[in-house]
């Protein structure tokens, strides 16, 4: 098998009750490089809980995580992160009262570990720096990066937080709404971000959305939840075309709700 297809990401029978409440049940799923999967469902179906329990946020109550084949379910969420499961949280990732380049160059730093090496702390710094500038150019921030991170229009903030997660250079992207409360022209710029992460081949990228468009221009796959459970898994078209997704997600009129 290619390295670009091979799976990396896997959930087996997941589950999360809360109470009396099943928010996620047997959901058995498997995520490849090189493949963007996104993760739809009405509201209260479960999206984000799933991404909770894959990202460690939440502990599962059944089943398991697994990261190329390591069982990952009892690890804490930070253990997780160092093993590559990288999930941009909706701004609370941002260091609000530092620069946008200032932002960039501490997610470099973590992922570079600097400062551990004395000796080389000179080549060390260098790279950081060559790197942080890789970054701000890719994300096309070059011109805000003095800017102050809380000063930022709510979509360049959205946009800050994916380069501060290419900077962690996960091996799993994962994308809850990340156009939630931007403008229509700030939109295009992140799906073309996300794109490019994709393009990569070997990264696995996970994304909630509700958007139509946005799942139509990324999505290579899709899995519906629906009350918890995956009620679909596979290619976009065939799968939006289900009448049990229709009518589940798009509701009988063809109108999403919200
Ligand atoms: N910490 C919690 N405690 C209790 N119930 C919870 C908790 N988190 C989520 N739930 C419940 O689990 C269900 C699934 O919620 P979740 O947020 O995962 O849905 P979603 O598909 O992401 O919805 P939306 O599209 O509205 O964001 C909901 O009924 C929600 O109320």
């Amino acid at each position: 098998m290619s390295d670009s297809h091979r799976v990396t990401l896997a959930t087996e029978g997941l589950g999360i009750r809360f109470g009396g409440h099943q928010a996620v049940q047997d959901v058995t799923a498997s995520f490849r490089a090189g493949e963007l999967t996104a993760i739809v469902g009405p509201n209260g179906a479960g999206k984000t809980t799933y991404f909770n329990l894959i990202s460690g946020q939440l502990a599962a109550t059944s089943g398991s995580v697994r990261l190329h084949g390591q069982d990952v379910t009892s690890f804490s969420a930070a253990r997780r992160t160092r093993l590559g499961i990288g999930r941009a949280f909706q701004l609370t990732n941002l260091f609000p009262q530092l620069s946008v380049q200032e932002n960039i160059r501490l997610a470099v730093q973590s992922r570079a570990g600097v400062g551990m090496r004395m000796f080389s702390v000179w080549s060390e710094q260098k790279a950081v720096n060559q790197r942080t500038a890789q970054i701000l150019e890719q994300v096309t921030m070059g011109p805000l990066r003095d800017q102050i991170a809380a000063t930022l229009s709510h979509g360049n903030q959205r946009k800050l937080e994916v380069a501060m997660l290419l900077a962690l250079d996960p091996e799993i992207f994962m994308f809850d709404e990340p156009t939630a409360g931007m403008s229509v022209d700030e939109v295009p710029v992140l799906l073309e971000l996300i794109h490019q992460i994709k393009a990569m081949r070997d990264k696995t990228v996970l994304l909630v959305e509700h958007k139509m468009d946005v799942i139509g221009a990324l999505a290579d796959r899709i899995i519906v939840l629906h009350q918890g459970c995956l009620m679909a898994d596979g290619d976009p078209a065939e799968v939006m075309a289900l009448p049990l997704v229709q009518q589940a997600y798009l509701g009988s009129t063809g109108v999403r709700h919200e």
